[in-house]
């Protein structure tokens, strides 16, 4: 299952389940999932591990204790920190509690709890708080989150780093705030976004779903998914042997402003090798007679292309000069599908007349913003737009009527009627130059091979970052991976997908 649920809606979810599951269930499934999930991290056997378990107030706390007591049944030393009194646990913990004590955790006595860093602990567990977090964490709770980021054991958060904002991705408390920073985290009933994006993954480390056993009837129709093959696999199809190059398409990768030349260039041969038949670049000024490394491309003034007969992928590279404008307000009057990129983004930013003229566009476009291209187009600064990149990502599909591809960590894929996917693939080896250049690409072959927009953000946004991810595990990056490296680690996945179909 690849659905994910905001926080709101798991609760929904989770209040449905309960009235009909006896008291209790939930909490022994998510702490028997967690235990599980627990023993497969120990470096160990299990009667050689000590393990410390941070149990908070609410119900995390309780799954915490849940867990330790199917550690200690499985023969680990578990030793469990609460500073909550037993008295003050909601029911459900306050069971977990007593059934830990019954398999021989132990409390740690509060005079303890400043030296949680004086043992070796094989395993912390992370049962502070989940989604039921309402503020930024201080004081002890602080103290204790500084402690255990400082060791360097595995910790496995449950549901949601403590601190970590489950929708958005983001510390609650901003820069002055604290989360956990977990190796692993196993969430419960469903994928939460704020995993996957923003600071997500950087606290959440691994994530591992368990869905604990909640039937069908109990979830909703979602609108948000974490991105997987299966979302677009009905595209992957072979190629028919009677096949040729008009088959396939035509792009026409507009930009290259002076100074700029290799910015659509690399477009272009990402969107040749990923299936274009035909692939036209077309310079706003100035065009090089053609591509050595790639002579198929065919490079052209812009002025001299036609545009109603190729994908365009416009703005990488494209500067913000009144020329460059030129070409931009006539690919928005051209009936073909569009990709809007970088400078095409800036300009778009700057000219409400485009806006208006792009969200009445007919024909369909996919806008491909990094967090700062999409602030200055919704008029706001990158911080709020990685605030919840979710909402800002809905906000401009819904605005353009487009197809939103909100670059950054945890790519999100927005659609104008509110569907969302974000994606998992990628690593910082992504943050270099010319990369949005190869992913604006893709997306034009695919568009080109004829992909729905849709499908077509959500393939490319997820080859490119399954690429990169290829290649770092091969130790080419995260340092120093050039952009145009990923181009072929793209073409091998795609062929890949489309042959395991
Ligand atoms: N119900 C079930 O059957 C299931 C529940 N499940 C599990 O329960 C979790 C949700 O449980 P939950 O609703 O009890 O919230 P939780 O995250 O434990 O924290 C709430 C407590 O923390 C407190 N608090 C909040 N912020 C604070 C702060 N900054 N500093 C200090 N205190 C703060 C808050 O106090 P208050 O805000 O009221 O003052 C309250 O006492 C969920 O993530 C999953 O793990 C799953 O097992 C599925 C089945
Ligand atoms: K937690």
């Amino acid at each position: 299952m690849s659905a994910i649920y905001p926080v709101a809606e798991i609760r929904k979810i989770e209040q449905a389940a309960l009235r009909d599951l006896p008291p209790y269930t939930l909490m022994q499934r998510a702490g028997q999932a967690a235990a599980q999930a627990a023993l497969r991290l120990l470096p160990c056997p299990p009667h050689s591990a000590a393990i410390l378990v941070l149990a908070g107030p609410g119900n995390n706390g309780g799954d915490a204790l849940e867990a330790a007591a199917g550690l200690a049944k499985a023969g680990c030393e578990v030793l469990a920190l609460l500073k909550t009194p037993p008295s003050q646990l909601p029911p459900d913990a306050a069971q977990a509690l007593a059934r830990a004590q019954r398999q021989g955790v132990h409390l740690m006595p509060p005079e303890q709890f400043a030296d949680i860093d004086s043992a070796q602990w094989t395993l912390v567990i992370d049962g502070l708080f989940g989604i039921g977090l309402s503020r930024p964490l201080d004081g002890d709770w602080r103290s204790l989150v500084q402690a255990v980021n400082a060791m360097p054991c595995p910790v496995l958060a449950l549901d949601v780093p403590s601190g970590l904002d489950a929708d958005t991705g983001t510390v609650v408390g901003g820069a002055g705030g604290i989360a956990v920073t977990a190796s692993n985290t196993i969430t419960f009933i469903a994928d939460k976004a704020g995993l996957y994006t923003g600071d997500g993954p950087d606290y959440a480390g691994s994530v591992e779903l368990a869905t604990l056993a909640i039937a069908d009837q109990y979830l909703p129709a979602p609108n948000m998914w974490l991105n997987h093959p299966g979302l677009f696999s009905d595209y992957l199809r072979p190629r028919k042997r009677n096949s040729h190059k008009g088959s396939f398409g035509d792009v026409a990768v507009i930009g290259g402003a002076a100074g700029m030349a290799g910015a659509p260039i690399l477009a272009a041969r990402a969107a040749a090798r990923c299936g274009a038949g035909r692939v036209f670049v077309g310079y706003a000024e100035n065009p090089p007679a053609y591509d050595q490394a790639q002579p198929e491309l065919m490079c052209r003034h812009a002025a001299d292309l036609d545009f109603s007969s190729a994908v365009l992928v416009v703005g990488t590279g494209m500067g913000m000069a009144n020329s460059a404008l030129a070409l931009l307000t006539r690919a928005l009057d051209a009936l073909s599908w569009l990709v809007l990129d970088a400078d095409a983004l800036n300009l778009l930013a700057r000219q409400p007349q485009l806006q208006v003229q792009l969200a009445q566009r007919q024909h369909a476009v996919l806008m491909t913003p990094h967090p700062l291209e999409a602030a200055r187009l919704l008029g706001l600064s990158t911080s709020e737009i990685q605030a919840d990149r979710v909402t800002a990502a809905r906000r401009l599909a819904s605005r353009f009527n487009a197809v939103v591809v909100l670059k950054g960590a945890g790519s999100i894929i927005a659609r104008a009627d509110g569907a969302v996917v974000v994606n998992p693939t990628g690593n910082p080896a992504l943050a270099t130059a010319g990369s949005g250049d190869v992913l604006s690409g893709i997306c034009g072959a695919l568009l080109a091979q004829g992909w729905p927009q849709w499908e077509a953000a959500l393939a490319a946004v997820w080859l490119h970052g399954r690429a990169a991810d290829q290649l770092v595990a091969q130790g080419i990056g995260p340092i120093g991976l050039t952009a145009g490296e990923l181009i072929p680690e793209v073409r091998l996945l795609l062929n890949q997908l489309v042959q395991e179909r």
